[in-house]
C-alpha cells in the first residue's frame, strides 16, 4: 500500500480498504502480512506526536479484524510510542484475535535516520503458526545474514518481511530477499510499500519466496495483494536433497 508521511487517519483509513480488499477474494487467506511503519510512514521528525501509544489503537484494530475474519495478521509495523521511546514495532495475531507476538526492528537504519529518532528492539522475532514455526524481521534487518540463521536454527520455516525499502535498491532487495531463503532453506514473505514520499520513491514488489529460491508471486511498483499458496513441507524436502544445516562447521566460522 502507499502510506502518507505523518498522517496516521489516512493510513488507518486506506489500510482498512486493504485489508478488506485482502480477504473479498474467492479464497480466504490464513496468513496476511502488512508493510513497515504503515500508520505513520518516515515521518520521524514528528514521530513522537504521531506515534501509537502503547500501540492501542493498532491493537484495537488489527485484533477486531483477525477475529472477525479468522485469519493470521502479521500487522506489518508501526511507530510505537512506550515510555522508553518509540520503537518500530510489528505485532501479530492468531484468528481469534489474539496478540500471538511481537518484535521490534533491532536494527535502526541509519541512512533513513531512524537512529536518531527510534529506539531498538532486543529480541528475536520468533512466532508460531497452527504448529509451524515462522521468524520476522524488519526491512534493514534482512541485511544481517546471522539474523534469518538464527531464526532458521531455532526451527523458522517461515520468515516474514515488513518493509520500507526505496529505489535505486530494489536490485539489493531482490537478491538479499532470495539469498535468505536459498542459503536457509525456507519461505520468505516479504511486504514492501509503495509510493512516493518527498524525495523517496518506494518501488513495492513485494514477494513470496519458495526454499529453493524461486519468486513464486511477485507485486510491481503499484498497490498490490500479493498471493500465493505455500506448502511448508517443501522446507524439509530441500533440507533434505541439500543438507546444509548438517554439513555446517560451526567451529570453522
Ligand atoms: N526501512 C528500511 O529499513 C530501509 C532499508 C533499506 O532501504 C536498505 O537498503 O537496507
Amino acid at each position: 500500500m502507499h502510506i502518507e508521511a505523518g498522517d496516521t487517519e489516512a493510513n488507518f483509513a486506506r489500510l482498512q480498504v486493504k485489508l478488506r480488499e485482502a480477504v473479498s477474494g474467492e479464497v480466504k487467506p490464513d496468513v496476511i502480512l502488512l508493510p513497515e511503519m504503515w500508520n505513520t510512514g518516515y515521518a520521524l521528525e514528528q514521530i513522537h506526536e504521531l506515534a501509537d501509544e502503547e500501540g492501542k489503537a493498532t491493537d484495537e484494530l488489527l485484533s477486531a479484524f483477525s477475529r472477525e475474519h479468522q485469519v493470521h495478521l502479521i500487522g506489518g509495523s508501526i511507530a510505537e510510542k512506550r515510555s522508553e521511546g518509540v520503537y518500530n514495532t510489528a505485532y501479530v495475531y492468531n484468528r481469534d484475535g489474539e496478540k500471538t507476538a511481537d518484535y521490534s526492528k533491532i536494527h535502526l537504519f541509519r541512512l533513513m535516520d531512524e537512529e536518531k529518532h527510534l529506539q531498538a528492539g532486543d529480541k528475536l522475532g520468533e512466532l508460531t503458526i497452527e504448529g509451524t514455526q515462522a521468524g520476522l524481521m524488519i526491512c534493514y534487518d534482512i541485511r544481517f545474514p546471522e539474523l534469518t540463521r538464527k531464526l532458521a536454527l531455532g526451527g523458522a520455516k517461515i520468515l516474514f518481511v515488513p518493509a520500507e525499502w526505496p529505489h535505486p535498491r530494489l536490485n539489493h532487495w531482490r537478491t538479499l530477499l532470495t539469498a535468505r531463503a536459498i542459503e536457509n532453506q525456507i519461505y520468505v514473505i516479504a511486504c514492501n510499500r509503495v509510493g512516493t514520499s518527498g524525495t523517496t520513491h518506494f518501488f513495492g514488489h513485494s514477494m513470496i519466496i519458495d526454499p529453493w529460491g524461486e519468486i513464486i508471486a511477485e507485486a510491481g511498483e503499484e498497490e498490490a495483494i500479493v498471493r500465493a499458496q505455500i506448502d511448508v513441507s517443501l522446507v524439509d524436502e530441500v533440507r533434505t536433497r541439500i543438507p546444509i544445516f548438517d554439513d555446517r562447521r560451526p567451529p570453522l566460522y
